[in-house]
């Protein structure tokens, strides 16, 4: 077959702050691409027909520059721990809440507490299902879904299946593959829960309404995606125990491919299910958003260029923007270390470079001492991938190859799930 007649998938990674969307091909090239921001449809990150339309636009994009006949598959990724209570029509039945909007009512945040196993991922304010026990009050719903399934709901048809990677901070038990008994005891109504498939799966054919309004092949599969953290992994190529990738963005995210799953709540830790395997790991709030608090990206460059990366400030900071942290330590009232601040500029961020790795590290030894593989590899994403400087710095304290990236469009590590539910399916 000529190049430019084999098939095609497409994976979408909806954001935090736009979508993006490509078309692979089955040797994982990307053959287009294409993006649009969500605040160029609305000025609220929270509203759900801002998200359909920046899908839109960004498939729109991609689909203008291929042979849409050439479309197999379709998957879509979203942040996770974002949720909406629907119709069973797919209508939003009131504002979502994103991924880091916590739930204040205390008595169930107390009954979560109680009732969920220590190693759950649902522990906490921003869980999936302390959000589904918000929503379950309103009158008419349907179900209570993920971001990704209700988007995903939009070219199926069907609101009420998600993925095995999104379910998991609403309580889903990867292990068992299963929605536990213990979420009765929270009082959540499990009627109210999607039916849940394993990332990469075939969920159904397109439905008839989607294919026509984006031209789409009638037999394209929809298949199961996963979270926008999984996805910046999985589009790294990464693939082999041991292998680790480390999002230095607005927040500091750090996750290894392990052969066993791993939870430990006290420190922030879980682990996501791709197939056989394990994407363990969590998030910490450091990252650059402390940069940003103190320097512009364009200072950042140029005081960087002034830090000799070879030796150490002993400053020793933990940097963070406020009281509290979530991986490798999980410490709601951990209070940043950032003292004393030397005149100078570019030590000052040499030293919040020299902290978040001490961080990124620690995160590392965390994974290891719970019986993860031997960290052999790490691949880096986000803004600051591209600093040398910082780079060094890490090198210096991690002791492990820095291996380049297959991709760092979080939409790519979708499209790998869309080829895979594609060969399931038989299309490919
Ligand atoms: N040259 C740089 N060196 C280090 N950090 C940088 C640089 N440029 C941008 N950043 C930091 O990267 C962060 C943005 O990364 P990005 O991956 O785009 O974020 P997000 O996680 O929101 O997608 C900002 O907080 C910024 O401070
Ligand atoms: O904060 C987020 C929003 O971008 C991410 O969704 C989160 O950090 C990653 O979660 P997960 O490990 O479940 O993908």
């Amino acid at each position: 077959m000529r190049r430019e007649d084999a098939p095609l998938v497409i994976g979408i990674d909806i954001g935090t702050s736009g979508a993006r969307a490509v078309a692979m091909a089955p040797d994982f090239s990307i053959v287009a691409s294409g993006a649009a921001k969500i605040a160029d449809f609305s000025a609220d990150r929270r509203d759900p027909v801002a998200w359909w339309k920046a899908v839109q636009a960004a498939l729109g994009i991609v689909l203008d520059a291929i042979d849409r006949n050439r479309v197999r598959a379709l998957a879509i990724d979203g942040t996770s721990g974002t949720m909406l209570p629907v119709s069973e029509t797919g209508e939003p039945l009131s504002m979502p809440m994103m991924y880091n909007d916590p739930v204040a009512d205390h008595i169930i945040l107390d009954r979560i507490a109680r009732h969920a196993p220590k190693e759950s991922a649902a522990h906490g304010a921003t869980s999936g299902l302390a959000k589904l026990l918000t929503f379950q009050r309103q009158p008419d719903v349907y179900r209570v879904i993920h971001q990704a399934d209700w988007l995903m709901g939009h070219f199926t048809g069907l609101y009420d299946v998600s993925d095995e990677n999104n379910a998991l901070k609403t309580g889903y038990d990867p292990i068992s593959r299963s929605w536990p008994d213990w979420i009765g005891e929270t009082e959540a109504d499990s009627r109210l829960l999607p039916d849940v498939l394993p990332a990469g799966s075939p969920v159904a054919s397109i439905s008839d309404d989607a294919a026509a309004a984006f031209g789409l092949p009638a037999d394209t599969v929809i298949v199961a995606g996963t979270t926008d953290g999984c996805a910046s992994f999985l589009a790294t190529g990464a693939d082999r125990p041991g292998d680790g990738v480390s999002a230095l963005g607005t927040t500091l995210t750090v996750k290894m491919l392990s052969d066993k799953p791993l939870f430990a709540p006290e420190y922030g830790l879980y682990s996501h299910r791709i197939g056989d395997t394990w994407l363990a790991g969590g998030a910490s709030n450091t990252g650059g958003v402390v940069l940003a608090a103190h320097f512009s990206d364009e200072r950042i460059i140029a005081l960087s260029k002034e830090i000799d990366p070879t030796r150490e400030t002993g400053l020793d900071y933990y940097p963070l923007v406020k009281p509290g942290e979530r991986f490798p330590i999980n410490d709601p009232a951990l209070a940043p270390r950032m003292d004393p601040r030397p005149d100078n500029d570019a030590m000052f961020l040499q030293g919040i470079f020299e902290g978040i790795a001490a961080i990124e590290k620690l995160a590392y030894e965390r994974l290891e001492a719970l019986g993860s593989p031997k960290l052999a590899s790490i691949r880096t994403v986000g803004g600051g991938a591209k600093n040398p400087t910082w780079t060094a710095i890490r090198g210096r304290k991690l002791f492990v190859p820095f291996l380049p990236l297959a991709s760092e469009e979080a939409a790519a590590g979708t499209a790998r799930l869309a080829l895979q539910g594609a060969m399931a399916a038989g299309v490919l």
